[in-house]
């Protein structure tokens, strides 16, 4: 491998060998070699050395110069000379300066020199390697020819063979270096990555001319040393260690990858210095005198040179004839002819060198046109890109800037939007609201929904301040009623016990009269106390009109009927309108008039009809047959069955109490006056309640002519209609119309003693137990047993002014005692009315 750079140092030619490879590979062992296996150093001293023939050996002189290229701590690189001890090299121009060199004579002595400098170099013990080499070391042997005279000249006439041993790439993990190992594997690694750059500089540049070679040797000293020879102007040859091992393959494969196209650098062989030309003495030459040479030489080389070979004997001849000339002087001839053809040949040499160097120049000259060119396109581009990226700038200059006018825009709308939602709280429209919720955010909507919310509340309470107020309208006429009833009661006990008194068939005194008296009396201020209660009742229905009707308000349904209550205020009329809507069942029609009030049933009792008809026609049997027969015996037990059926009915007759109501009423009118004053009752409308089942007409019909003799009854598919035409009194006295008593008889069954009772009163009971009767059904429902409060209130209001006591809270000793005068004493039937309603409407 040596070889070849052997002989073109022979020839005059430099060359370099360079041993690359990682830490422990051989590098050193095959540069240097040992004992048994000399490495191409001592080959190529061997070589050079041994085949020096006399006459060339004469003629040049062979130099030997070691050195390295290492670390000082890790911070800066020096160089030592190796040959010369403890003395330090500098670099300038790719010349190291003070180097020592060593003429070599023989192989021996070279081989000891290098073996001596070996010694010197550093080197330490690592993983990867016992003797790792710690620096780049560098042998240059360096021929000179000799000068004519025999002295040595410049180094401008030698040739050098430098060969390179490298510090091996090391790997951290694998040497384990620290410290100042450490340092120098950095600074080995650094110089080995700095030659493969400088390699693929080169390389890249032979294939792309144009592409300028990169001055990566100035990175290190080892580097700007070899720049003549990394720059492509001095043969080179690379020599490559690796380690077989199979942990080494990686390194190996790297290495081999790294390298391989370094192959493919080549050399132009500009320093041609031949042998001769170190033989020869070197001429100094300007410009022009070559130039002027060469004119000449062009013109009479060959006559010169033909004349001087041919021509020189003869003119020797005619010298020596003329001047009589020795053969010396033939010889000095010949000696000046060789001159002549020395010269000659040193000036085609000259112009052969001239010629190569215009050529170069030329070349060069066109490279740097080409990188020029190349340079100016680069440029170009790179104007290209900065204008793009220009308008790149430009145009995100301006999307930022409508960004931001965008995002203030946004601001301002957002203001706006909380701007109009607070002054839409303040908004009371319901149809602005709804149109604003269109466009309001969800919490908008929530704030909206409670300001409606509090409207509606304000409402509700506007409300029942008019129910309040309504309260104590209602509360007013009912106390005055009470007043005008309890004054008519007094009464009524007097003329009572009078007739009692008179006709002698009631085993109660006075004293009785007067205690029953003041029982009734202490009834009614209990009654009074009430009242309110039961207005109350009425208001609670008002509420839960109201708030049905805000449903309703939702769901924009209307699902009931206007309903109307008789009053005499014609003011009152409307205002109690509303609440018998939610009091009466939704089946129910109520129909109203100046003075009078009718409820319609549109509605058939479906349910429990066979038993409805049942009860009705034992009640209609029974009270035939007590009207057929008039003995006490069978009128108890008809009465005990009625108890019986009213204890039953008792939980279920709230309901048909709403619906006989003003039956009622008119009868206890009529019952009141004819057993007080016998005042006119004066009914100017008629009651009709309707009824779906003709049977129950028909009973109906058959009751009532036995109820209301004097009253017209009439009946149709599904009413009934009771009318009183007359304006005589129904009832006189009792005393005075027996057959009124056998009629009216069994209409008293509640209390056992009250067989024969008044009158009005037993006709009012059997009513109600009738109506109770038919209404069994509707009872069973507790909705509408609610719903029926108000009309009970409104009926408690009248009934309340009778101003009884409750028989439950009488003492039950007083209460056997008490019962015949108590039921004889005209209200038996309201009191049992009033036990009723106390018993299913928890008044
Ligand atoms: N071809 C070989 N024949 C015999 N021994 C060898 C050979 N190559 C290497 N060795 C041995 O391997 C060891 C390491 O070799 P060497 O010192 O030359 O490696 P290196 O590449 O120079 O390492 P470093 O870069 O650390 O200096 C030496 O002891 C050497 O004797």
């Amino acid at each position: 491998m040596v070889s070849p750079l052997v002989e073109d140092l022979l020839n005059g030619r430099s060359g370099m060998l360079a041993a690359l490879g990682p830490s422990g590979s051989g590098k050193t062992h095959t540069i240097f070699g040992c004992g048994r296996d000399p490495g191409m150093v001592p080959l190529a001293l061997g070589r050079i050395l041994s085949q020096e023939d006399n006459k060339m050996q004469s003629q040049r002189i062979f130099y030997l110069s070691m050195f390295e290229i290492s670390s000082e701590k890790g911070k800066s690189e020096k160089i030592f000379d190796l040959l010369k001890d403890g003395a330090d090299l500098f670099i300038h121009q790719s010349s190291i300066k003070g180097m020592r060199e060593a003429i070599l004579y023989d192989p021996l002595q070279a081989e000891s020199l290098i073996a001596s400098g070996l010694l010197k170099r550093a080197t330490a013990m690592t993983n990867s390697n016992n003797q790792s080499s710690r620096s780049q070391c560098i042998i240059n042997i360096r021929c000179e020819y000799k000068e004519v005279n025999g002295e040595v000249g410049d180094n401008s006439n030698s040739a050098v063979l430098t060969i390179v041993d490298l510090a091996g790439a090391e790997r951290e993990k694998k040497t384990g270096n620290q410290g100042i190992r450490l340092l120098e594997s950095n600074f080995i690694n650094n110089t080995s990555m700095v030659f493969g750059l400088c390699l693929r500089s080169l390389l890249e540049h032979q294939k792309n001319p144009r592409k300028p070679m990169r001055k990566h040797f100035q990175n290190s000293l080892l580097t700007r040393y070899l720049r003549d020879y990394l720059e492509g102007k001095k043969r080179m040859a690379l020599l490559l260690t690796v380690r077989p091992g199979e942990e080494d393959y990686l390194d190996t494969s790297f290495l081999l990858r790294q390298a391989s196209p370094y192959t493919k650098i080549k050399f132009d062989i500009i320093e041609e210095h031949g042998i001769l030309n170190h033989n020869k003495r070197p001429v100094q030459r300007t410009p022009s005198y070559v130039q002027l040479k060469r004119m000449k030489l062009s013109k009479n080389e060959d006559s010169e040179i033909n004349q001087g070979s041919d021509e020189c004997p003869q003119l020797l001849n005619k010298e020596a004839a003329a001047k009589g000339m020795k053969d010396v002087s033939l010889t000095d001839a010949r000696v000046q002819s060789e001159e002549i053809i020395s010269i000659e040949a040193n000036v085609g040499n000259i112009l052969r060198v001239d010629q190569v160097e215009l050529e170069r120049k030329e070349r060069n000259h066109h490279i740097l046109q080409n990188f020029g060119k190349a340079l100016w396109k680069v440029l170009k581009e790179y104007k290209k890109k900065l204008e793009v990226a220009e308008n790149e700038i430009c145009t995100l200059r301006n999307c930022l800037t409508s960004e931001k006018s965008r995002s203030a825009e946004l601001e301002n709308q957002l203001r706006d939007w909380q701007s109009n939602c607070c002054c839409r709280e303040g908004k009371k429209s319901l149809d602005c609201e709804v149109a604003e919720n269109e466009t309001c955010t969800p919490r908008d909507h929530i704030t909206n929904e409670k300001t409606r919310f509090s409207k509606l509340e304000y409402e509700l309470r506007d409300w029942r301040s008019n129910c309040s107020s309504r309260k104590g309208i209602l509360s007013e006429v009912s106390f005055r009623e009470v007043d005008e009833f309890e004054r008519k009661d007094l009464e009524d006990h007097q003329s009572n016990d009078y007739n009692k008194v008179e006709s002698s068939t009631g085993d109660a005194t006075a004293a009785e009269d007067q205690e029953n008296t003041n029982e009734l009396n202490a009834a009614s201020p209990q009654w009074n106390g009430k009242e309110p209660a039961v207005l109350s009742g009425s208001c609670s229905s008002t509420d839960q009109e109201y708030r049905r009707k805000e449903e309703s308000f939702v769901s924009k349904l209307s699902t009931f009927q206007v309903t109307f209550v008789d009053r005499d205020m014609d003011t009152l009329l409307e205002e109690d309108h509303s609440p018998f809507d939610s009091v009466l069942p939704e089946c129910c029609t109520i129909s109203t008039a100046k003075s009078s009030l009718s409820f319609e049933n549109n509605s058939s009792f479906l349910v429990g009809e066979d038993q409805t008809e049942n009860k009705e026609d034992k009640t209609a049997q029974q009270l035939e047959r007590s009207t057929r027969d008039a003995t006490g015996v069978e009128d108890l037990k008809i009465s005990n069955e009625m108890k019986a059926e009213s204890a039953d009915w008792n939980g279920k007759a709230a309901a048909i109490l709403s619906g006989s109501c003003s039956c009622i009423d008119q009868e206890y009118e009529q019952g009141k006056g004819s057993s007080g004053k016998n005042s006119v009752v004066s009914t100017s409308q008629a009651t009709s309640i309707n009824r779906n089942e003709n049977c129950l007409l028909e009973e109906d019909h058959k009751l009532s002519i036995s109820v209301f003799p004097e009253c017209t009854v009439s009946s149709s598919n599904s009413s009934l209609t009771i009318e009183n035409k007359s304006s005589s009194p129904v009832r006189k006295n009792q005393t005075c119309n027996g057959e009124d008593k056998r009629l009216l008889g069994p209409s008293t069954p509640l209390m056992p003693g009250e067989v024969v009772g008044h009158g009005d009163n037993n006709v009012v009971e059997a009513v109600t137990k009738h109506r109770s009767g038919t209404k069994f059904q509707n009872a069973d429902k507790p909705k509408r047993t609610r719903r029926l409060l108000p009309v009970s209130s409104i009926l408690l209001k009248d009934i309340g002014s009778i101003n009884f006591k409750d028989e439950n809270e009488k003492p039950k000793g007083a209460k056997t005692e008490k019962n015949g005068a108590s039921g004889e004493n005209r209200t038996q039937g309201s009191i049992s009315l009033l036990r009723l309603l106390k018993d299913n409407l928890a008044i």
